[in-house]
């Protein structure tokens, strides 16, 4: 069976200005994937890319082995998608709106849709147009997941929700991965939500996938490390892999990544200092990995 999503060598430009390069990616049953990334990163165009809204500069993306600029019902119908901006029709009410797409879908889930709504507090006969942006997004969000997709794809679909709103969705998402066996691809800047779900990250920096893992391996891949030797240290720490240093007199705290536990006693021994190791939760990382920038960087992450 092919996978359901499949990246190769892919590069995206606008207007000969290189946004996305070389990402090389693949995504399996099951897998709950967050995107990361600073503002202007490419996320958006990045996950278009994969939906097949534009064709790729450079290599491609196949979604369940077909290209994805070539997709026809068949797959799309195995797609679920909250786009950054909602497309919503503003003439309709929810009701009439949940309707059409219902019409359109066989796998629709309609308890699942009117639980939704009803915990959501989405007024049906409203129309659209009158809605607020937080209601839109819960409707929005609705119309992606009912069709029970495959392939599930969020670009910031979180931003307007309030905090029970959020939590229930995350829930809902936990729920799905785990039932359906689906691929879920999110982007958020609320890395705390995504930390509580996702079990795969993608960051993105620099126009490449960085970092594409299991968020555990990312958590004790990068660490930081709070060093209290005997004497003053030297200003530059002779560790490998240092996203960032700051030493201070007998006490350093130092951002590694790759890192080994195994290696401790032996930094203990060169420095003549006691090592802690503090694991980070994922905001942090994603901040120490994007503020290495002007420290010294022995390399690409
Ligand atoms: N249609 C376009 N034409 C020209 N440049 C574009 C276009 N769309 C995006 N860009 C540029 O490509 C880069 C990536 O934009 P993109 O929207 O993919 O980033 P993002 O990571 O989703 O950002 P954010 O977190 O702010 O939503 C940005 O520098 C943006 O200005």
């Amino acid at each position: 069976m092919p996978a359901i999503l499949e990246i190769t060598a892919l590069g995206r430009a606008y207007q000969g200005r290189q946004v996305l390069k070389d990402i090389t990616a693949s995504a399996a049953q099951g897998d709950v994937i967050a995107l990361l990334g600073k503002n202007g990163a490419g996320k958006t165009t990045l996950l278009e890319t994969i939906l097949g809204f534009a064709v790729p500069e450079q290599g491609e993306v196949r979604l369940f082995g077909t290209l994805s600029t070539e997709i026809g019902a068949n797959e799309k119908q195995r797609i679920g998608f909250v786009p950054q901006q909602d497309e919503l029709l503003e003439q309709l009410s929810p009701s009439e709106h949940l309707e059409l797409f219902r019409d359109f879908q066989p796998s629709w889930d309609q308890p699942l849709c009117e639980r939704l709504c009803q915990s959501w507090d989405i007024p049906m006969t409203k129309r659209i147009s009158t809605l607020s942006v937080g209601q839109r997004q819960k409707l929005s969000i609705i119309l992606a997941l009912c069709h029970k997709p495959k392939l599930l794809i969020l670009d910031e679909p979180v931003a307007s929700l309030d905090p029970i709103a959020r939590r229930q969705f995350l829930t809902e998402l936990v729920t799905i991965a785990a039932d359906q066996q689906s691929v879920i691809l999110f982007s958020s800047h609320i890395v705390t939500d995504m930390e509580r779900v996702a079990n795969k990250v993608w960051l993105l920096k620099d126009q490449q996938l960085v970092w594409q893992d299991e968020l555990d391996t990312l958590k004790e891949s990068v660490v930081k490390l709070h060093i209290d030797a005997a004497q003053p240290l030297p200003d530059q720490l002779p560790l490998p892999h240092q996203l960032r240093q700051q030493v201070q007199g007998n006490k350093a705290t130092v951002t590694v990544k790759h890192w080994q536990s195994a290696e401790q006693t032996r930094f203990e021994q060169q420095l003549q200092a006691k090592i802690r190791v503090e694991y980070l939760n994922l905001e942090d990382l994603f901040l120490e990995l994007h503020e290495n920038q002007e420290q010294s960087c022995d390399d690409e992450l």
